[in-house]
């Protein structure tokens, strides 16, 4: 891609702001062109200064002040044009700033979850905050700047060649040389590489650098440090050397460009001298050279904003791309029409799942051949070793990742013909990890059904346990989480994660260790209170702690990617099996920290 193509993939991005960009760029356009008034006036002036000085007298004075009347409207007509297109810019641009964000953000949270496991925290932020604000400072700033750095000195030059075309054919020479370092030094593939590096070690750095700070009980505890956190300084180091890089790339062109712009009128002074003894001193050249003279050195201004703005652009284009990536995403296929479940037995027939797609050589499922089917009104529990299988299978139903065999239905409908949204209505989920976000406790709860009361809010909290602490904080349901040092213990989280859940009112209720962190007398009544949900509502609970999910109507043991038993607690202790081995080994648990409690342990 040329940069004239990414320019123009950039302005692609104002969308319907186009009109405002077009209005924005004809004011610059405008305010460059007023710009070049006051040296039409300046030479005007100084003409009629030389062509009378032996005379004064004879001197056009209406002249002299028409002039100085036309350069002073001329600023104030280009204060105004460069106000108006300035104006019109930034509303183009902020416009344009939130429409890319919010579009980014529903894309992100429509693309499957692959995408957000595969792509660190930090990259993607970087992406939405950083190369976003690139695209402001484009639109708000560099457009209008690349318009007045491009017409400026083609309007002047030209202005040069009507006036005296030799001395402009030789101004031609160092700014031609000029121009064509700056190609090398931005067309170049070598300088396109090394920015495309120099962006992905900015990125590298940030995603480590998050990783740190967000690890930062292990690096405490481990005491890892910056310098021995070896990813972070990896990403340091290359970030240093890719800049290193990038100066090396740089400085000849860089600082040859500078010098010759700068002394543009070093090469106009020689050949002026030359013509003006060759024509034994005629007047009129005199005027023409002194133009020159006062014209030259305001070409470099904008000739070196042109440099500037070619090494911002490039920054600014390599962020375009990763936004273009973002929105390349594939997100999750919606069915042409969807299909509306009217019972909610969820059926998981022959599926076969692994994180990774089936041409890769990593391809291991981690799911094989898994059959079930959990009933409207019971709860179905999901039991095994660690790592077997039991948290896919409850995300799968989310459709966070597509299977690469088999179906999951839901009232007999394939999960991908209901569509998400409707998905997203009929099932209620607790994760293992819970997130609350940075809001008052009513609204983190309320999240589970925007339109509940406040009345409903409580009920919701007091069904799971939590409306006794929250009460307990001294802004009870209004307490912002995390201002004022107001954080929340896991199993605190967790009970209004349940709250939130509850308050959905969906059909089917999805609980991932739901209860991991409840001490015993608070687990009895998260009990109390999923029992009461249960009825009429399909349950699927996964769980660690055997004895919460004793009463299941069907419980199934998940292990290496397999159901390896199933049955009720009754029908598998019985079955002599994982289940009963896992029983003992629970049960054994249980009386060694009841030993413990009573005194001495018991194991
Ligand atoms: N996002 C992911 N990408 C790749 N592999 C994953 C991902 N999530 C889980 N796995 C792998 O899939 C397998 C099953 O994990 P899963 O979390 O479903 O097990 P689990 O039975 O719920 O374990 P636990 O009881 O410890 O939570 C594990 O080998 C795990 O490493």
């Amino acid at each position: 891609m040329n940069t004239k193509s990414e320019v123009s993939g950039l302005i692609q991005i104002a969308g319907e702001r186009k009109g405002l960009l077009i209005t924005a760029s004809i004011f610059s356009t405008l305010s460059s062109l007023l710009q070049i008034i006051p040296f039409i006036a300046v030479y005007k002036i100084v003409q009629e200064l030389l062509i009378h000085a032996q005379q004064p007298v004879n001197m056009n004075k209406e002249l002299l002040i028409d002039w100085g009347i036309v350069a002073f409207i001329s600023l104030l007509a280009m204060l105004a044009a460069m106000y108006v297109g300035g104006m019109c810019s930034h509303i183009a641009a902020f416009n344009i700033l939130y429409e890319l964000r919010i579009r980014l953000a529903e894309h992100v949270a429509k693309v499957p979850m692959g995408y957000h496991t595969k792509t660190a925290t930090g990259e993607l932020k970087k992406i939405i905050e950083v190369s976003v604000e690139k695209i402001e400072k484009f639109i708000a700033h560099q457009l209008p700047d690349l318009i007045s750095a491009l017409v400026i000195p083609v309007v002047l030059i030209g202005y040069l060649f009507w006036l005296d075309y030799r001395m402009a054919l030789v101004l031609m020479l160092p700014i031609g040389a000029g121009l064509w370092l700056q190609t090398r030094l931005f067309g170049s593939e070598a300088g396109r590489e090394a920015y495309r590096e120099f962006q992905y070690a900015i990125e590298e750095m940030n995603a480590t650098g998050v990783e740190y700070v967000r690890g930062m009980p292990a690096v405490k505890v481990f005491g890892i440090t910056a310098d021995s956190f070896l990813t972070f300084k990896q990403a340091v180091m290359k970030y240093r050397d890719v800049s290193l890089k990038i100066t090396d790339i740089c400085k000849t062109s860089y600082s040859l460009f500078f010098v010759i712009i700068i002394s543009l009128f070093t090469f106009v002074v020689p050949i002026g001298i030359l013509l003006f003894s060759s024509q034994a001193g005629s007047q009129s050249f005199a005027i023409t050279f002194i133009l020159f003279l006062i014209v030259t050195p305001s070409l470099s201004v904008p000739l070196l904003k042109l440099m500037h703005l070619g090494s911002s652009l490039r920054e600014i284009v390599e962020g375009h791309k990763r936004i273009e990536a973002v929105f390349a995403e594939k997100v999750v296929v919606e069915p042409a029409s969807p299909r509306v479940p009217h019972h909610y037995d969820i059926a998981f027939q022959d599926v076969t799942f692994a994180y990774e797609q089936k041409e890769s050589k990593d391809f291991k499922p981690v799911l094989q051949k898994v059959n079930f089917v959990a009933h409207a009104g019971e709860l179905t529990a999901l039991v095994g070793p660690s790592g077997g299988g039991k948290s896919t299978i409850a995300s799968l139903l989310l459709r966070f990742w597509e299977v690469q065999e088999g179906v999951i239905t839901i009232g007999g409908i394939p999960i991908r013909d209901i569509g998400t949204d409707k998905l997203m209505e009929l099932v209620s989920f607790v994760f293992q990890d819970v997130h609350l976000f940075y809001d008052t406790i009513e609204e983190n709860i309320r999240m589970g059904n925007t339109s509940a009361t406040r009345d409903e809010v409580l009920t919701a909290a007091k069904t799971a346990c939590c409306h006794e602490f929250i009460e307990k904080l001294d802004q009870g349901y209004d307490t912002k989480i995390g201002q004022g040092g107001t954080y929340l213990s896991g199993g605190e989280a967790q009970r209004i994660a349940i709250a939130r859940a509850l308050l959905k009112r969906a059909p089917i209720l999805v609980l991932d260790e739901a209860t991991a962190y409840a001490d015993a007398e608070n687990e009895y009544n998260i009990q109390q209170g999923i029992a009461q949900l249960v009825k009429g509502k399909t349950v699927i609970i996964i769980a660690h702690r055997l004895s919460t999910i004793r009463s299941a109507e069907q419980i199934l043991v998940v292990k290496q990617g397999s159901i390896v038993e199933q049955g009720t607690h009754e029908q598998l202790r019985r079955e002599q099996g994982l289940y009963e081995q896992m029983w003992q080994a629970h049960q054994s648990a249980a009386s060694w920290k009841l030993g413990v409690r009573g005194g001495e342990p018991h194991l």
